[in-house]
């Protein structure tokens, strides 16, 4: 197959989510697909020469050891453009250089990305031009919309990626294999046979310098409203008929459009909290708000969990609760599925009878099923067993899988603009009810497994 020229223009080329992931990631897409044929142009603010960008591209290909053809003719050509993304006449002139289809990555900030789409407003776009657009997706589910009006007075829907990672990861992506490819599973995917479903992201990470960023978005807003909710809509859609784009995100879309707050009131829906000082891991952490940066009258979460509902047939009456939060002890990165017991076991048995739980590890990407059968001896005495399996992390991680979406201009793995103002929704009745203090802003200590007092979510036996 041969691939379609693309050149791919990063806005925003000199920063840390270019260096550290953008580029890592197309040097392991090119590594892997010799055919591509990708001409990059960083673009920044600030002066660099070419040579010095490529030095930038060079080491970032040398942390995943890139290497090939399609590699060196990437070094060869790739070149850096200082330009105002603001000002219409420079963007053209930028867009001048394309060879092949030009594909816009805007690696920015949200503030500067929506000001760039405004100048692309007055722009010549060559035909097929993409736009890729990294989150948060807008502020709010009305910055949001704006934001998606604006977008589609510059190019087709099936021409913007909205980037959410997390629908490139490799547990994510099985969850369509498992669920679609087996009988097994299926038949059990309702309410009638699943008592509760948790999302976990919980991250050693503290704040890594980002209080510009996060101490304005919290975790809700930086790990729920995108990533988790992408996660629940693929665990809870109706089988597609193909994995398309079309399909695909009609599914997920109807999931979102049903989810609301459990029980329709965020408040008692909802728990928040922010570390104080601790040590994660041997590392010292300062309290949340002794952070350089962060001002603590913002009151940010750094720990957040909902319990939304999805209010279909399938899944009414179950609850899903989210939960991401930083600074914690362990690393806890899974969906856990806890099935409803058995209908009745048979008098004479001993032992375990929990119900079944099935643990999708998002990180090291794995599954493990936990059913009760006989154990070593007795053969009535049932023994806890757990079966485990492990998914293919793919050649390429996450980003990669995204990259290769944009380049090859096939969306299904980015967030359709109605979805992007849908999680928007989901999340404003807890931001409002957190606005208003209906909920207490709880403390933990860093390295802890959250504050004291919350049961814990998701504890598999
Ligand atoms: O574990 P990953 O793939 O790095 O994803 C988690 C990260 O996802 C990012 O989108 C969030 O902004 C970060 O706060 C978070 O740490």
């Amino acid at each position: 197959m041969t691939r379609p020229k693309t050149t791919l223009f990063l806005l925003g080329g000199g920063g840390d989510l270019s260096s550290r992931l953008l580029l890592p990631a197309l040097g392991q897409l090119l590594t892997s697909q010799q055919d591509r044929s990708v001409k990059l142009v960083g673009v920044g603010v600030h002066e660099l020469t070419d040579s010095a960008w490529r030095d930038i591209v060079t080491s970032s290909f040398a942390t995943v050891d890139a290497s090939g053809d399609a590699v060196d003719l990437l070094l060869e050509t790739t070149v850096f453009r200082r330009v105002d993304v603001t000002d219409a006449a420079a963007l053209e002139k930028l867009l001048a250089e394309s060879v092949g289809k030009p594909a816009l990555y805007f690696a920015l900030p949200p503030a500067v990305t929506v000001k760039a789409c405004a100048a692309l407003e007055h722009v010549n776009l060559p035909e097929g031009t993409v736009l890729a657009l990294e989150k948060p997706f807008g502020t709010d589910a009305d910055s949001a919309a704006a934001l998606n009006r604006l977008l589609a007075r510059l190019v087709p829907e099936n021409q913007i990626h909205r980037v959410d990672h997390f629908l490139g990861r490799s547990t994510v992506m099985n969850l369509l294999g498992l669920r679609f490819a087996n009988r097994i599973f299926e038949p059990l995917w309702s309410a009638e046979h699943i008592d509760r479903v948790d999302i976990v992201y919980d991250e050693q990470l503290g704040l890594e310098k980002r209080a510009g960023y996060y101490d304005k978005a919290g975790a809700l807003v930086d790990m729920i409203q995108s990533h988790l909710l992408q996660v629940l809509a693929l665990f809870a859609m109706e089988p597609p008929s193909t994995l398309d784009a079309v399909d695909l995100r009609d599914a997920k879309g109807i999931v979102l459009r049903a989810t609301r707050p459990w029980g329709g009131d965020a408040a008692s829906a909802s728990r928040r909290a922010r570390y104080t000082a601790g040590t994660v891991d041997g590392r010292e952490y300062p309290a949340y708000v002794d952070e350089e940066g962060v001002d603590p009258a913002r009151n940010t979460e750094t720990l957040a969990e909902v319990t939304v509902e999805v209010d279909t047939w399938r899944w009414s009456g179950v609850p899903f609760t989210l939960r991401s939060g930083k600074a914690l002890g362990e690393r806890r990165r899974e969906i856990v599925v806890r099935f409803k017991p058995a209908n009745r076991v048979p008098a004479g048995f001993t032992g375990s009878t929990d119900p079944a739980v099935l643990r999708l590890f998002l990180a090291p990407d794995q599954m493990a099923l936990s059913i009760n059968i006989n154990g070593a001896g007795d053969p009535y005495e049932l023994e806890r067993t757990t079966f485990q399996a492990v998914f293919d992390p793919g050649k390429f991680g996450a980003y990669g899988e995204v990259l290769e979406g944009i380049l090859d201009d096939d969306p299904a793995l980015s967030v359709r603009g109605d979805t992007a103002e849908q999680c928007w929704r989901i999340v404003e009745p807890f931001l409002d009810a957190w606005r208003k203090g209906a909920v207490a802003l709880d403390e933990y200590p860093a390295g802890s497994a959250g504050p004291a007092g919350w049961e814990p979510i998701g504890v598999a036996n």
